[in-house]
């Protein structure tokens, strides 16, 4: 396949479309691609309140589609695909969600919902790498989503009911097919034809191009494919034998080079290891008439040594606010955003120019404005903000990891050079720390908890249980989203009494309010509330093997056979080299560690808890279960 090479990279491949839709498969055979057609049993019921964005619903049940389709057929048919891809199509008006109607009334109400607007498609897209490792279906899962903009015209009663009585709109998206007579209602799209048709091709092409050509954006030559179309991430592409065709591959090829370790000589070199060889990089012929292949340029090197100037700017640029100004689409020239946060225009153009550059702002020529990520995590008021764990991370963890060398020879968190008198612990004493600083980190832990919340909850099913207790529980957001997941569970939030004296700022409001106590305390010294089910979230790799010691036997020693106890952690792989997300975080030097599944799993054995579960969640947080021994153990 000359025009697109990433096509030809599957040609040996057990592709499966996870999808019944005869637009999806006229798609992709369209352009080569050679597949066989496994339609998805996945319900599509995703409760789509719990979504930040309609995009991740959608991205969210392509992935379980192609997941569902992936599981089946490693299981049931003892055949395990290469790649499983899923797609979802979804259609967003005001605030609505439209998906296929379930018959002519429905179609009517979501039609006439459209007459005359602008609305959006999107479809999300989970493209799933499968293996089989000891007869377990190991996946890898790569999702992306792409919007379309359509305008409809205003439809006439007749006209609306003449096109559902063509039955056309009742296995659709919205209700239409705009590439049949569907297309006859539309003013314009605005973006990719075929992502409202179903699939958007051309963002799959990159995508594939992403993981089977891994970026090189400074190669020092490229090879020139006539045959290629100039788009931008299809520029690195070749099909010459220093490619490799497995992304797996490249993923650790990366990881290697990420941890520095030179590529050729690693452990972990995949077998074919051609493709560490310099790609699209021609040779150049040097003084004395000798060709000489240009050194691979160490990209992610490079982006590793460049990594903390883009931390600072997105740090800078939250501390300043200025995502809080462009906020829901808000378009401002340097000269207005500088007045705003009274800087200088000159740096302020240089940061918006930075932001742009990292992809969390849009330039135009009218000005900057928010991207859709930006929108939903960095503007402090949304519900998913992660703006106050960017503060914390600047006000903070900066400090600290200046002082890393010093923290690696020592082997000791550096909380007293870092801060003068603090103590390690904030909320260990009150004297040294101000309201600000522990609202500060409260605000930290409500972010990341907003973000893993759903994860972790939802990672077991827990009906079993009546009584739930989060130690350390904070602000109590997972404690609400387990009342929200399991309406029947009496929860209760046990933290310290500075924590919980200030916790009701954090509460969720409105009609959907979920009832959780919390109860202050502190779980080494005090009685803990009778509960069958504990949680320690993001508690344990905190704290030495002494603490872990005292906190593990007290709740062993109060749990009752049956009972159990929950974990939210990162399980490390079993190398400790991965995710990266943990590693790097060991190297704060807090008195405690980062541990492996095995290394959980042992760690909740010794205190009597069996039968223990692993989920890893392939998000921040993973979950571990174990259940307290019956006597007969
Ligand atoms: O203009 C058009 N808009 C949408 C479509 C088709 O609509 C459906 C969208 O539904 P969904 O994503 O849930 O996919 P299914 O058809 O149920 O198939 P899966 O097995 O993949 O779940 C999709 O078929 C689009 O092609 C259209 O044709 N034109």
């Amino acid at each position: 396949m000359a025009l697109n090479p990433v096509i030809g990279k599957l040609v040996s491949k057990r592709v499966v479309l996870a999808s019944a839709s005869p637009r999806r498969q006229e798609i992709l055979a369209n352009v080569g691609l050679r597949f066989e057609v496994v339609p998805s049993w996945f319900k599509e019921t995703l409760e789509k309140s719990s979504f930040a964005v309609p995009y991740e619903y959608a991205i969210e049940t392509a992935k379980q589609k192609a997941l569902e389709v992936a599981n089946r057929m490693h299981l049931k048919h003892l055949r395990t695909p290469d790649i499983v891809i899923g797609a979802d199509t979804i259609v967003t008006v005001g605030k609505q969600i439209l998906e296929k109607p379930v018959d002519k009334q429905d179609a009517y109400k979501m039609l006439s919902s459209l007459s005359g607007k602008e609305h959006s498609v999107f479809t999300g897209v989970a493209i799933v790498h499968c293996s089989s490792k000891d007869n377990r279906l190991e996946t890898e899962v790569t999702d992306f989503y792409e919007e379309t903009k359509v305008k409809f015209a205003e439809l006439s009663e007749e006209l609306l009911w003449e096109y559902i009585h063509s039955g056309e709109p009742m296995d659709k998206a919205g209700g239409y097919g705009i590439q049949a007579l569907g297309g006859m209602l539309v003013e314009y799209v605005h973006g990719d034809f075929l992502n409202v048709v179903g699939f958007p091709l051309n963002h799959f092409c990159k995508k594939l191009a992403e993981l089977y050509y891994p970026p090189l954006k400074h190669t020092i030559q490229h090879v020139k494919h006539d045959s290629i179309p100039s788009v931008e991430t299809f520029e690195n592409l070749s099909d010459g034998e220093s490619d490799s065709s497995n992304p797996m591959q490249h993923k650790s090829a990366n990881k290697l080079e990420r941890n520095g370790v030179p590529l050729s000589g690693a452990i972990h070199t995949p077998v074919n290891s051609g493709s560490i060889q310099p790609v699209c990089t021609v040779a150049v012929e040097n003084q004395s008439g000798v060709m000489e292949y240009p050194a691979k340029f160490p990209s992610k090197i490079v982006e590793l040594m460049d990594g903390f100037r883009a931390s600072k700017a997105l740090f800078v640029a939250s501390k300043l606010k200025v995502f809080d100004l462009l906020k829901d689409k808000c378009i401002l020239k340097p000269v207005d955003v500088a007045n705003k946060i009274e800087a200088s225009v000159c740096g302020t153009e240089r940061l918006l120019d930075a932001c742009a550059s990292l992809g969390l702002l849009e330039k135009t020529h009218q000005g900057y404005s928010n991207t859709d990520s930006a929108n939903t995590y960095l503007v402090s008021d949304r519900e998913y903000s992660l703006h106050g764990y960017i503060i914390h991370s600047n006000d903070r963890l900066w400090h600290l990891f200046t002082h890393l060398e010093v923290a690696v020879k020592e082997g000791t968190m550096q909380t007293h050079q870092a801060f003068g008198k603090e103590t390690e612990d904030l909320f260990q004493d009150s004297s040294y720390h101000s309201v600000e600083a522990k609202q500060r980190f409260m605000t930290a832990m409500h972010s990341i908890a907003k973000l893993t919340a759903r994860d972790v909850a939802t990672a077991f099913d827990l009906s079993q249980f009546r009584s739930v207790c989060d130690l350390g529980g904070c602000t109590g957001v997972l404690a609400h989203e387990l009342v929200q997941k399991n309406p029947n569970l009496n929860v209760t939030v046990f933290d310290l009494p500075d924590v919980i004296a200030n916790v009701s700022c954090f509460q969720p409001s409105g009609q959907h309010i979920t009832p959780v106590t919390f109860t202050a305390g502190d779980f080494f010294k005090d009685n803990l509330p009778e509960a069958d089910l504990y949680i320690l979230s993001l508690i344990l790799h905190d704290l030495n093997d002494e603490k872990i010691h005292i906190l593990l036997s007290k709740i062993s020693a109060i749990c009752k056979p049956g009972s159990a106890l929950l974990l939210a952690e990162i399980v490390l792989d079993e190398e400790k080299t991965h995710p990266p997300r943990a590693v790097l975080q060991s190297l704060s030097m807090t008195e405690g560690k980062q541990r492996s599944g095995s290394e959980y799993k042992q760690l909740l054995e010794k205190y009597g808890f069996t039968n223990v579960q692993i989920k890893i969640t392939g998000n921040v947080l993973d979950a571990i279960l174990g259940f307290k021994k019956t006597s007969a153990h």
